[in-house]
């Protein structure tokens, strides 16, 4: 089917390039445009729209929606312990109203009154009804962009019904991969929403998986009492790691700790080796629910509008760039260059751009031409040539005397030597782009004869040891508490997020399946560029 060139598309056409349409193949995920290049006159496909993870559907068949939303249903379904134990619910033990038992007057149960949430309840996952798959960041399922609801995904909260008796119960926490500003928030709310229930027996797990194995990191014990100060510091209570997941030799542990609930507080690598461990626990008939909350100040979680740690990191993150731009603006032919965290996504450099308002020109690493994901549409920038990010220094250089540069650390990673080096979770080790920037410009600047003086921070640990701001410490208060509701409630093999402002429940494949990517077509990365004024780097 032929599609309108997607002209509202900023930033796909260089000015050397012409639209010749668009189309998609059927069933395909993508919507393929074909360019013409006027100057190397070869015809280019690229990918200019995406229709990400959708089954293979027969659009042809008048009942593709039922089937696409009975697919939809069965991704989202929430593992459960009961899909592979006997266990049997009871009452929740987790009162609304503490102080006034569940009774009127009369001593009888006040069936109208009712603060749990219904296993039933839905929330929906998309709410945007995109009119064409050329509209900005649209993400459609036929070619027709109908409005199909994907409605799947399960409200998190307490249930009326529970799965353990809380007396019994033995709850872990544990705090993967790298910092994140509210770690400790996520904490405290779980032990005191576990003590709600009734639990007493909490324990920490030190320094991430690795505290399941390492004779020497003892459990933590853990209460309303120890928690109750740790959220006003940042960093992790517990401690985190990276590597060290054997899932084996961590059920193992599970089993001889007789932990009945685990809570994993991680990001991507922490979510694969949670379900690892929630598929072990599964094959061994045990009765443990594990549930994750996604913590990344990447904000690189699948389906999550936001993750804790985020806006703290943003608003840290002001503090460099506004000292880069003050350095910039004082001196003669300034050019001020900050990096920042995002090893695969470019949130935290977006938002802390258009945060600030002074940068003139955003660097993500969703702009880098190495990357291979066919779910991304590239905007790769290029440094040198008339119409690189040096050249556009210049002109800044020469219209407003100075300029201000923020990159993120996993961009233009083309550009530097590759090392091949992973760090002890596997991930790879990345050159440093800011100092490659750095390089670059000055000697740019002296090639041309023209003084800068370039001034560059790199505050990237300063990002996320500090406390969670106040609307992360809310948001790390609802994750924290939910996370407890959905172990009481039997589900395992699940994290919980905010999904289009509600709260929810997912099963943890469905938000690891790729990294979470700023996408070039949505309506944020053109604000950004609106914000900035750059213009396309290729
Ligand atoms: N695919 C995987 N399967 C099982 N375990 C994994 C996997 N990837 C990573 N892990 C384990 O999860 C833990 C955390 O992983 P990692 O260091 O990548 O941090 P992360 O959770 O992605 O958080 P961050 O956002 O800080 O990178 C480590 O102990 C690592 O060994
Ligand atoms: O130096 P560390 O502790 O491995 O962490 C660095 C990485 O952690 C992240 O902040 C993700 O949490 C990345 O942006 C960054 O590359
Ligand atoms: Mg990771």
């Amino acid at each position: 089917m032929a599609l309108a060139p997607p002209m509202d598309y900023a930033g796909s056409v260089s000015s050397g390039q012409k639209h010749l349409g668009c189309f998609r193949v059927h069933t395909s995920s993508r919507l393929q445009c074909v360019d013409y290049d006027k100057k190397s006159r070869t015809k280019q496909l690229v990918v200019r729209a995406i229709f990400v993870d959708r089954p293979q559907l027969d659009f042809s068949n008048p009942n593709w929606k039922e089937q696409f939303q009975e697919d939809f249903g069965k991704r989202f379904s929430l593992p459960h312990l009961r899909d592979v134990i006997d266990v049997e619910p009871r009452p929740t033990t987790f009162s609304l109203k503490s102080r006034t038992p569940l009774e009127n007057v009369n001593g009888s149960m006040q069936e109208s009154w009712n603060g749990y949430v219904n296993d039933d309840d839905r929330a929906l996952l998309k709410v945007i009804k995109f009119a064409s798959p050329t509209s900005a960041g649209a993400d459609c399922i036929d070619p027709d962009c109908s409005w199909v609801e994907q409605w799947w995904v399960h409200r998190a909260g307490p249930r009326k019904q529970i799965y353990f008796e809380p007396q019994y119960v033995k709850a872990g926490i544990v705090t993967c991969g790298g910092l994140c500003p509210g770690l400790n928030d996520v904490i405290r709310q779980i032990v005191l929403t576990l003590e709600k229930y009734g639990v007493k027996n909490i324990v920490g797990i030190q320094h991430g998986f690795r505290g399941f194995f390492e004779d020497h990191l003892s459990e933590v014990p853990l209460s309303r009492h120890v928690v109750q100060n740790i959220n006003l510091a940042g960093g992790s209570f517990l401690g985190v790691s990276r590597g060290g997941a054997n899932i084996s030799d961590i059920v193992d542990s599970i089993q001889a700790r007789r932990l009945d609930m685990l809570f994993v507080l991680g990001g991507n690598g922490t979510h694969a080796g949670a379900n690892a461990i929630h598929e072990e626990c599964r094959k061994r008939k045990l009765q443990v629910s594990i549930v994750c909350v996604p913590k990344t100040i990447d904000n690189d979680i699948l389906l999550m509008d936001k993750t804790f740690g985020f806006d703290t990191a943003v608003e840290a993150a002001q503090r460099a760039i506004n000292s880069a731009y003050i350095e910039a603006h004082s001196a003669f032919h300034g050019i001020g260059l900050v990096k920042l965290m995002g090893r695969s996504s470019g949130f935290i450099t977006m938002h802390a751009s258009l945060s600030s308002g002074q940068v003139d020109i955003c660097l993500i690493p969703e702009t880098s031409q190495s990357k291979s994901s066919v779910t991304q549409m590239k905007v790769p920038f290029v440094l040198d040539g008339p119409n690189g990010v040096l050249r556009h220094l210049e002109h800044l250089i020469e219209t407003k005397g100075f300029a201000l540069v923020c990159v993120a650390e996993g961009a233009g990673q083309e550009y530097l030597q590759k090392s091949n080096a992973t760090d002890a979770s596997g991930n790879m080790v990345l050159g440093d782009i800011g100092v490659h920037l750095q390089q670059k410009i000055k000697s740019h600047f002296k090639d041309i004869g023209v003084h800068s003086d370039v001034k560059y921070i790199d505050p990237t640990y300063m990002l996320r040891a500090v406390r969670a701001n106040a609307s992360d410490a809310i948001l790390c208060t609802v994750l924290g508490q939910n996370a407890v509701h959905g172990a009481f409630a039997g589900f395992s093999g699940i994290t919980t997020g905010v999904c289009n402002t509600h709260n929810v429940y997912l099963p943890i494949p469905e938000v690891i399946k790729s990294t979470r990517f700023v996408d070039p077509n949505s309506r944020m990365w053109h604000r950004c560029l609106t914000s900035t004024g750059q213009p396309d780097f290729h």
